[in-house]
């Protein structure tokens, strides 16, 4: 779908990437995550050229940017970013249609789509529509930003720190949002970020970055079992690698079918070892009864099953 190939980037003369090769196949959804500085912006902005790289190709689609019309490519790529950049003298309805009115849809289907998207990001479309965004919160601001790069149905969305700047409640709820989007549309999205959780929640593949260059290109789960070099294991975290190790494994595999003694703590059979782990911590229990989407009980979880489990996984 894209394809950096031997990418090089200089801000005169001084080198912001260098050598970055990367396939980002069609509905993946990839994390470029790095120090401040490594060239993860930069990267970012090479694909739908709000920066020109200097060296190397980048393919879209099978076809080097550079033929594009540069305004054919970026409407067919949203890009979202930290900063919102909402109109301030539009409506929320004018923000989102920005990209389907320079496209000329008609009135109708413009209408329709900023109904469907503020239903999507669960803002009423009634109340929200006609609201100016000084009249929004942050958070609804950030919904409001990405449903516009949205809007148009584009192949790839490119999000740069999307949801910084927020309170961890409403990151966490925009995070689960849109992995919802991506796992619902199945589109190609590429974010930033410098935030580790963020990354190991969303990613197909984490990308990261130092001094302009890639250091690891990898799943979430290889990320944290082998990390590549000390640079990696202190980037990720090395004294909570194994509480962020149980936050990408679900508790299923080791749900025992029997039932859990009367009274023992419960847990959705959705939640992951971590939140198992917290509960049966916060709870002093050995034991939680696992519960199904009916809240009905599907079986037990013992504390023990989960540190053997988890011991032999292989680092
Ligand atoms: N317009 C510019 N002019 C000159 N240098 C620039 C410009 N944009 C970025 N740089 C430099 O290029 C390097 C990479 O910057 P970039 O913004 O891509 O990093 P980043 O990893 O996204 O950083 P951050 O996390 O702080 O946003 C940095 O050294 C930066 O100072």
């Amino acid at each position: 779908m894209i394809e950096f190939q031997n990418i090089g980037k200089s801000y005169g003369g001084v080198r912001a990437v260098e050598g970055l090769n990367l396939h980002i196949e069609l509905g993946e959804l990839v994390v470029l995550i790095g120090p401040s500085g490594s060239g993860k912006s930069t990267a970012l902005k090479m694909i739908n050229r709000m920066v020109d790289h200097d060296q190397g190709r980048i393919l879209f689609e099978g076809r080097e940017i550079y033929s594009f019309d540069v305004r054919d490519l970026r409407r067919r790529m949203g890009y979202a970013i930290q900063s919102v950049g909402l109109f301030p003298h539009w409506t929320v309805e004018r923000n989102i249609a920005t990209v389907p009115h320079l496209l000329g849809w008609s009135k109708e289907s413009i209408s329709q789509r900023v109904t469907e998207l503020l239903t999507l990001f669960d803002m009423a479309p009634e109340l929200f529509r006609q609201r100016y965004p000084h009249q929004l919160s942050g958070g609804q601001q950030q919904r409001v930003g990405v449903a516009r790069a949205l809007a148009a149905d584009p192949a790839v969305l490119l999000m740069d720190e999307p949801f910084g700047a927020l309170d961890p409640v409403t990151r966490t709820a925009l995070q689960l949002e849109l992995k919802r989007v991506h796992q619902t549309s199945g589109k190609t999205i590429v974010l930033v970020t410098h935030d580790i959780d963020e990354a190991l929640l969303l990613a197909d593949r984490i990308v990261l970055m130092n001094q302009g260059q890639i250091v690891q290109v990898a799943t979430p789960l290889e990320l944290l079992s082998s990390p590549a070099s000390d640079f990696v294991l202190d980037f990720v975290g090395r004294s909570d690698l194994g509480i962020k190790l149980l936050s990408l494994k679900a508790v299923e595999p080791l749900v025992r079918h029997d039932p859990a003694p009367p009274g023992s703590p419960t847990l959705p059979q959705t939640a992951s070892l971590r939140e198992a782990v917290a509960i049966l911590a916060a709870q002093g229990a050995s034991v939680l009864s696992v519960l199904n989407a009916q809240q009905q009980p599907v079986g037990s979880l013992y504390a023990s099953d989960i540190f053997v489990s988890h011991a032999n996984t292989p680092a």
